[in-house]
């Protein structure tokens, strides 16, 4: 009798697993032919582009190394402005440099949004899926509000760039002073001065990251960004198939990384709730007194989104998982972006010095003539230029559209388009760097770094409508980045008092090359497995360095 349960127990159990499996199964494989279908049938297998090596990976990798091959540029000498490459399972993906297209693009951030695969990666990266990073319409509205005042209120940061920049110069002048013959990794250092300014201008907090205190934390994060994403079989299935991304292993520094965000999140929210309570308790008692220093009169970052975690009214408030998010986008979004951007400009001046052009002499030079600093200026343009952190970026149609062209284009039937059909779902990428480097908009000179260009910009330029300077590195649109003004004030500040005292200098035998996990960061190509690193040789500049307590602030400009 019992051997007869036990039995058909074992039954009815190996019955359902057969329906989960078939149930997955066709799950799995309904998406995957709608995504073939939707592939094959897409307006974009009009588009010419260049051919694909492979079926499951596309041109992928190929777009992978892209600024060291000088990829986009050959495909847009071939095919154009506007053309098609291929992704995962052969689907045609957008790619267009045509400015009147990414205009259009990036002014209609409804339907344009990011691809869920590429949200995904940035709430697996520590963004959160509730960060402002990561969500679209109505809740992004809602939630990139709280960043105004940040734009605002950069000036009054000034002395806490200036007091990271000047730390980061002491230990450079201590370091090199122990032993000249030896590279300094100017990237690990600047990753911690930045994380340092974000810490405190964001939240008030001492991370103490480039003084080794408490770099556990900056460790973590510098772990994520280095861990270059390679492309897997894995990766291409998670794309398409999201019920893959619950069974995702995660490596135990990723959770380590993770795990310390929350809870520096959560140390971060309970200290500033503490304090609102405590200046509110203290002001029903007592109207009289002054309570600036508890409660600064421009709130920074954190006592915004605090407040708002505190609010009654439910369309103002943030919820706690979202406060977090919005935490740990900002260190993010933040510190590496600026390191990278400070690390390639440094690298930029090292060869300018070594190689063609005396693009340092001068810049030294008309530091100590110029209350203007105007030379400084063209040196962050031509860098944010040279080597946008965020090379590309990508979206998906939300709708069916046609995307207007500022140059009509040739597709494979021989027919002339003035606009770029494209269907809901499509992927498109903007090739920020590219447009940045295009020889159709700079010129013959457009791959040379040459801050003098400054001077008197090329018209075609002025057709680049990013946030900053007709360079479409911050991007443009209601979807640009938030932190743009912060970031130029705080790398202005940052080379001027490293420039001014410190010389860089790169060992000629030394090849870098670019590696992107959303930023571009270095790597020493001869040790293409190694970590991230910028090599560079620090020697300090005796007869400027006398006038180093001078407090001239390069954002006067
Ligand atoms: C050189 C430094 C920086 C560069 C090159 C840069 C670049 C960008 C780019 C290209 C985007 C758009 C990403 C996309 O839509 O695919 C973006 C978004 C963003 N950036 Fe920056 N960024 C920099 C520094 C900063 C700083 C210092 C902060 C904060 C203080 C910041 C905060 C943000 C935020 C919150 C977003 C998301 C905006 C949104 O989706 O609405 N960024 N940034």
């Amino acid at each position: 009798m019992s051997s007869t349960l036990v039995v058909g127990d074992l039954w009815t159990g190996l019955l359902a697993l057969g329906a989960a499996i078939v149930l997955t199964a066709s799950y799995v494989l309904a998406d995957l032919l709608a995504l073939l279908w939707r592939q094959y049938f897409s307006p974009l297998q009009r588009l010419r582009g260049p051919p694909s090596p492979s079926f499951l990976f596309g041109n992928l990798r190929e777009m992978y190394n892209q600024e060291n091959t000088g990829l986009l540029y050959d495909w847009d000498a071939t095919y154009g402005s506007t053309y098609a490459y291929k992704g995962f399972f052969g689907g045609p993906r957008l790619q267009t440099m045509d400015l009147t297209a990414v205009a259009h693009i990036l002014s209609h951030s409804d339907a344009y949004q990011k691809p869920n695969f590429v949200r995904d990666n940035l709430a697996a990266m520590g963004a959160g899926s509730e960060s402002v990073l990561t969500t679209e319409g109505e809740v992004h509205r809602r939630q990139v509000r709280f960043f105004f005042p940040l734009q605002r209120n950069v000036k009054r940061l000034t002395p806490v760039f200036r007091d990271k920049a000047s730390e980061l110069r002491d230990v450079w002048i201590g370091l090199s002073s122990k032993d000249q013959s030896k590279p300094i990794d100017v990237l690990m250092w600047l990753s911690r001065a930045t994380l340092d300014v974000i810490g405190i201008a964001g939240f008030g907090y001492r991370f103490n990251a480039l003084s080794g205190q408490s770099d556990e934390l900056a460790n973590a994060y510098h772990l994520i960004f280095a861990t270059a994403k390679k492309l897997q079989l894995r990766t291409i299935l998670e794309t398409w198939i999201p019920l893959l991304r619950k069974f995702r292993v995660h490596s135990e520094v990723m959770d380590k990384a993770h795990h310390h965000l929350i809870c520096i999140g959560l140390q971060l929210i309970n200290e500033r709730k503490t304090t609102i309570n405590h200046v509110s308790a203290r002001r029903c008692w007592d109207d009289e007194r002054d309570y600036s220093e508890l409660s600064p009169p421009e709130p920074d970052l954190l006592s915004v989104l605090v407040r708002s975690n505190m609010a009654s009214f439910a369309s103002q408030r943030l919820t706690t998982p979202e406060v977090l998010c919005q935490i740990s986008t900002f260190l993010i979004a933040g510190y590496e972006t600026s390191s990278s951007a400070l690390t390639w400009c440094l690298y930029a001046l090292a060869i300018c010095g070594r190689q063609f052009a005396p693009s340092l002499w001068i810049l030294r030079h008309w530091m100590k003539i110029l209350s203007k600093l105007e030379y400084l200026d063209w040196v962050v343009r031509e860098t944010l230029r040279f080597h946008a952190p965020v090379t590309w970026t990508m979206r998906v149609a939300m709708e069916d559209d046609e995307i207007p062209v500022q140059q009509p284009f040739w597709d494979k039937h021989g027919e002339l388009n003035r606009t770029i059909k494209i269907a809901k779902h499509d992927i498109i990428t903007i090739p920020i760097q590219a447009i940045n480097k295009s020889y159709s908009i700079w010129g013959q000179d457009a791959h040379i770094f040459r801050p003098e260009r400054w001077k008197n910009p090329p018209e075609s330029s002025k057709a680049i409508q990013g946030l900053y300077s007709n360079i479409l590195t911050f991007l443009s649109g209601n979807r640009g980045c938030i932190g743009y003004r912060f970031a130029l004030a705080e790398i202005k500040m940052f080379l001027f008092t490293l420039i001014r005292d410190l010389e860089f200098t790169v060992e000629p035998a030394v090849i870098i090359e670019k590696t992107f996990n959303v930023v571009a960061r270095p790597v020493e190509k001869s040790r293409y497995n190694s970590v991230n690193k910028m090599p560079l040789f620090i020697r300090p500049i005796p007869s400027i360095s006398a006038s180093s307590s001078r407090t001239n602030d390069p954002n006067e400009t």
